[in-house]
């Protein structure tokens, strides 16, 4: 097809997020280390690009920044064996903006974190040239917020690396074209308020700004 994959986020694909991936982030949260990924969707009505400010969403009162390498699917596929994952792979950085009450009060209920991760603009990405990243495995990823340091990790430390990921999910729901895998995030993570600056990056390959507003409430008639 004639579509272009850079610009994937036009697309409507899936948003497939892995939680937990990180011991250190694991243990901050109080979470147990999974023994398998755990995995949410966000709706691709959550992306926002550079220039578009991160919105608080309404009845809200803790969202939280998570920084992560995201990896955009190249092709489709199902039950992707580990050996042939890494064919199906380019790169994003992103972030999971989690609405942090509203996923806690999900959690004690049983309740799913549709609401608390899938908000409109909770997925700020910006694109990376494949080629800026020879070993995914090991790049540090970090996040300011008005310029003070809040997240700095690499992805040595994900418990599950990319092709375990891919095979894993593929084996379930198939891996489109255009979709978006969210690998976890690093210890770090907390609340951003309106008028604050997220600042995020991966070292020597790209960095992305966000400023942090209040979503306005709609006015209708
Ligand atoms: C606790 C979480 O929100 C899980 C998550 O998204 C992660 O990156 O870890
Ligand atoms: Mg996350």
């Amino acid at each position: 097809h004639s579509r272009d994959i850079k610009r994937f986020w036009e697309w409507g694909r899936k948003i497939v997020c892995v939680g937990r991936n990180y011991i250190d982030h694991c243990a901050e949260l109080k979470n147990p280390v999974p023994s398998s990924p755990l995995i949410f969707l966000k709706p691709t009505s959550a992306y926002i690009r550079e220039g578009e400010p991160m919105k608080i969403p309404t009845g809200c009162d803790s969202v939280h920044h998570e920084v992560e390498l995201g990896i955009v699917i190249s092709k489709n596929g199902s039950d992707i064996q580990q050996s042939q994952a890494m064919d199906y792979v380019g790169y994003v950085l992103a972030l999971d903006m989690t609405a942090r009450d509203w996923q806690d009060k999900a959690k004690s209920k049983g309740q799913p974190w549709s609401m608390a991760k899938g908000f409109d603009t909770s997925c700020p990405i910006s694109g990376i040239e494949k080629e800026t990243i020879p070993d995914p495995h090991n790049i540090n990823l970090w996040l300011n917020v008005n310029d003070e340091s809040k997240q700095q990790g690499t992805t040595k430390d994900m418990i599950f690396t990319i092709p375990f990921l891919i095979n894993y999910i593929s084996s379930v729901m198939q891996l489109e074209e255009g979709d978006l895998l969210l690998t976890g995030t690093p210890k770090g993570v907390g609340p951003v308020r309106p008028g604050d600056v997220i600042h995020c990056g991966i070292d020597s390959v790209v960095s992305m700004k966000f400023p942090v507003e209040e979503e306005k409430e709609s006015i209708t008639s």
